[in-house]
């Protein structure tokens, strides 16, 4: 692969374009967008000319036929995931799929299976972990600075059900543990360096469309670290992490799903977003950051990786068991759940 990355899109949507923005602020030597598909070719061709993408397609297949597509990013909606990234990876594609990777546990050990049969990459977009200051928080935990880590607190609730229509979309597998908690467990598993948790307790509150309003949830590792962490699509919450440990605190003040600051017993360190002019507007807070996990993505591909050191796939297939664990112990079944 030449060293100038050329990535695919599929969707027209909200991240869609939050990530081509982002994409745009890199240097093209490294990164540049070669096409854009959607399921409308006018809405894929509007985009295409927003973000001056040079080939717009009105179908996924489309896109993925492309020769000069050197990496998939998927950014439906959660239901959508689990086939595109198939058909990416059967179209010999390597992929960046959005998160969740999948509604259920055996979506996303299907997507792992095809990308490990094929020799193709395959990374969640959990692009929390590779803002700098989550890279700190690894570089200290992985020090010991803390000492024994003890205890997770975080938490993750915003009321997108007053404008983000899917969020409250059953069929689409809307609220908040699946768009959410998957931000929370995400540093729960990074603390506990990607182990899987002995005990999982959930309690949760369903909203009247059917899907979940506000859930809490526990979990204990071996060796007896424990975490908690809520997720709301109703309720507002802290939006904050805090591990605890026996010789210190560290906390990721909220946003901590897009973080900017990283505070260790009670000194901050700020982590400024890279610079974009103003006239660039974006759908959801921090955005510019995603233009980390795309340079990590460039790295994995430039190195021949398979998958992602930092987003492992096997701690996709864990985050996917703890959430599904916890939607079954809440009463919460998709149409994607087996019988
Ligand atoms: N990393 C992050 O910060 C964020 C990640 N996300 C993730 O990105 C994904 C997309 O979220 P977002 O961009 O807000 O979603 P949108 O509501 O913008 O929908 C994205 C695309 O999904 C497709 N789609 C929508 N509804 C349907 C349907 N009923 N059937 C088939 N396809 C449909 C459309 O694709 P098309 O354009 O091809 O018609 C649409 O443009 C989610 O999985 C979410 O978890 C979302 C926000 C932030
Ligand atoms: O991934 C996300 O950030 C979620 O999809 C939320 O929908 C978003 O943060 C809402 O602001």
């Amino acid at each position: 692969m030449e060293t100038v990355l050329r990535w695919g899109l599929l969707s027209a949507g909200l991240i869609s374009h939050d990530f081509a923005t982002a994409l745009r602020s890199l240097p093209r030597s490294e990164h540049q967008i070669a096409a854009v598909a959607a399921r409308d070719l006018g809405r894929a061709q509007d985009f295409a000319r927003r973000h001056e993408i040079p080939k717009s397609y009105g179908s996924y297949e489309e896109l993925m036929k492309d020769p000069d597509v050197d990496v998939v990013y998927v950014a439906p909606q959660h239901p959508q995931h689990l086939g595109a990234v198939l058909q990416c990876l059967a179209a010999g594609k390597p992929v960046l799929c959005e998160k969740p990777l999948g509604v259920t546990t055996a979506e996303v050990r299907e997507m792992v299976a095809a990308a490990r049969a094929r020799g193709l990459f395959l990374m969640e977009a959990i692009w929390t972990r590779f803002f700098p200051a989550a890279e700190e928080l690894r570089a200290l935990l992985s020090q010991g600075i803390l000492g024994e880590v003890r205890l997770v607190r975080v938490d993750f609730g915003i009321e997108l059900e007053q404008f983000l229509d899917r969020s409250t979309d059953w069929a689409q597998a809307g609220g908040g543990l699946l768009d959410l908690g998957i931000y929370c467990i995400q540093y729960i598993s990074m603390v506990a360096g990607g182990r899987r948790p002995e005990k999982i307790h959930a309690v949760g509150l369903l909203h009247a469309k059917g899907v979940d309003d506000t859930v809490t949830t526990v979990l204990q590792y071996p060796g007896g670290l424990q975490a908690s962490f809520s997720c709301s699509i109703t309720t507002k919450l802290s939006n904050s992490f805090t591990v605890f440990g026996s010789k210190g605190e560290a906390e990721i003040p909220p946003f901590m799903h897009c973080p900017t600051e990283l505070v260790v017993n009670g000194k901050s360190t700020q982590f400024p977003l890279p610079k974009v002019a103003d006239t660039e507007k974006f759908n959801f807070s921090n955005s510019i950051g995603m233009v980390y996990e795309a340079q990590h993505v460039r790295q994995c591909l430039l190195q021949g990786l398979k998958e992602s050191p930092v987003m492992p796939l096997a701690e996709s297939e864990l985050l996917a068991d703890i959430l599904e664990e916890a939607r079954r112990q809440i009463g919460l079944r998709f149409l994607q759940d087996r019988a």
